[in-house]
């Protein structure tokens, strides 16, 4: 457990990247792994809590006020948290969860939450996602695909792409006879400055394979995520 690895002299910071590590990784990990983790995290966030302290001058704050005095260092660990997704590496995600399965017809993962950043605004971008497959011969663990979500959600985005990413990454790693990808989510940037639009949201989707090419599949499927 975290409090065991680290040592005596450890303090508190170093307590929280180390927790951090921990719970980014998702499950128990081994020990040079977290110490890997804890590391990486440190030099990143020591340049990025920099830059936070500078935003927070140059709104006109006083980093040095009570409440804002560990704000850097939080929002550094944030912003890591929030785009992990460049960390992270599809087969370790996977982690070989694909069996073989007679099973063809349709699979669906839906009203997957899904929390992303704009790549034009920094500002977030929140809603849900459907996944849909046609196995061939294989099937892939069922959390694996909200975690491929994650993994691409957690990087700085449009949503057109994000679903696009989605879409092929199923596809490769499923060899699906096809991949159908659902987003719809609402965007900050259109709704706390901007334009202002409170009650819009924007839906994407991608179809590969039998999905593109037979209309009655892709109904089925889009029938499926709305009942
Ligand atoms: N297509 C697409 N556009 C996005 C997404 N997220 C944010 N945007 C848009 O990116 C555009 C950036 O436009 P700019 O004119 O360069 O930036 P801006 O002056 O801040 O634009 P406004 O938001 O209209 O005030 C805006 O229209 C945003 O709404 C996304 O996921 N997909
Ligand atoms: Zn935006």
């Amino acid at each position: 457990m975290p409090t065991r690895l680290l040592g005596p002299g450890t303090n508190q910071v170093d307590r929280d990247f180390f927790n951090d590590g921990i719970w980014t990784l998702g499950h128990e990990p081994r020990a040079e792994q977290v110490w890997d983790n804890l590391r990486r995290n440190q030099k990143t966030s020591a340049a990025m809590e920099a830059q936070f302290r500078a935003i927070i001058e140059a709104v006109g704050e006083n980093p040095e006020r009570e409440g804002l005095v560990r704000t850097p260092l939080r929002a550094a660990k944030a912003m890591q948290y929030l785009t992990q997704g460049y960390e992270q590496d599809i087969n370790e995600i996977v982690n070989g969860a694909i069996f073989e399965s007679e099973n063809d017809q349709m699979v669906i993962v839906r009203h997957i939450e899904m929390y992303s950043l704009c790549e034009h605004h920094l500002l977030p971008f929140i809603g849900k996602c459907h996944v849909a497959y046609l196995p061939d011969g294989k099937v892939i663990g069922l959390s694996k695909i909200p975690r491929i979500v994650d993994m691409f959600a957690r990087r700085l985005q449009i949503q057109e792409n994000l679903t696009k990413q989605i879409g092929e990454c199923v596809q490769n790693v499923t060899g699906a006879k096809g991949v159908a990808v659902v987003i719809e989510a609402k965007h900050l940037c259109a709704m706390m400055r901007g334009v202002g639009k409170q009650n819009s949201d924007m839906v994407t989707s991608v179809m590969l394979g039998r999905f593109r090419e037979d209309s009655r599949t892709r109904q089925e499927f889009l029938d499926l995520i709305r009942s």
